[in-house]
């Protein structure tokens, strides 16, 4: 028996990864042609690398396939139900970091807050005979974030990608998504509400207390210290 670690295969969260655990004195690498989804661990005893899409890895996680992984905690709050009682959070790795916010045609000169959002909802609806839309792939934290600050008359459009350009392309009229450097937004001629930040992500490190630990308590502990990690209550 091993610890299946799943880590994202590719890209900047990848890397980043790596050095992360390098910094800890485990190497993982990809094995094989570049093409191919292997990889090895070195420095650590019984844990074995799943490369994996950044985006499969909580619900890898929730169905215990995997028993601790990488990835996004905006990915595992959107993608899972009561996130919390599926996987044990054991550290935040000061890496991937991006803003879930909503965000509005910059003309909209009376919409600057989510109130504001909330009055232009309204209006919209009875000029239009629909609900603003508003663009994301973020379903589950948006609708969440949007019920607790009591903006409800919206309609959720999905959006897997370009999500900020859907606002000119007419198939939204608003949109919550990722930004980091802002740059896309500005592009697009959005602004983010002044109040419409919805969540602050980084790429975190998961337990997965649906996994298999039976005999594995040694190996976990022995991890935990070596990435000076407190061991999770899973
Ligand atoms: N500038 C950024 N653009 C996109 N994602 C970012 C950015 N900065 C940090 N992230 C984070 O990276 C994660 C998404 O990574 P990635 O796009 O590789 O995943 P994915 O959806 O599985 O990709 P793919 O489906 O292409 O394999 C999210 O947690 C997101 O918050
Ligand atoms: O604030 P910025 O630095 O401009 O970054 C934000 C952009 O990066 C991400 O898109 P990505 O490139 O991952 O493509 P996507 O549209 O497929 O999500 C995100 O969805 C934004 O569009």
């Amino acid at each position: 028996m091993t610890i299946k670690l799943g880590v994202p295969s590719k890209g900047r969260l990848m890397e980043k990864t790596f050095e992360w655990f390098a910094e800890r004195g485990i190497t993982l690498r990809r094995t094989g042609s570049e093409r191919e989804y292997a990889g090895a661990v070195d420095g650590a005893e019984g844990v074995e690398l799943v490369l994996l899409s950044a985006g499969e890895i909580p619900r890898e996680l929730a169905a215990g396939r995997i028993h601790m992984g990488v990835t996004g905690s905006d990915l595992v709050r959107d993608k899972l139900a009561d996130w919390e009682t599926q996987v044990a959070e054991l550290a935040p790795m000061g890496f991937g970091h991006a803003d879930l916010i909503i965000a509005v045609p910059t003309c909209w000169a009376d919409v600057d807050t989510l109130e504001d959002l909330d009055a232009a909802a309204h209006a919209f609806r009875a000029a239009h005979g629909f609900r603003l839309r508003i663009a994301t792939k973020y379903h589950r934290l948006v609708r969440e974030f949007l019920t607790r600050e009591g903006v409800a008359d919206y309609q959720l459009v999905d959006s897997q990608g370009a999500t900020e350009g859907t606002v000119k392309n007419l198939t939204a009229e608003a949109i919550a998504d990722i930004t980091s450097s802002g740059e896309t937004l500005r592009a697009n001629h959005l602004k983010i509400l002044s109040d419409g930040l919805i969540h602050q992500s980084q790429a975190t490190l998961f337990a997965a207390r649906a996994a298999d630990w039976q005999g594995q308590e040694a190996a976990l502990a022995a991890l935990a210290t070596q990435l000076g990690v407190a061991p999770p209550k899973l």
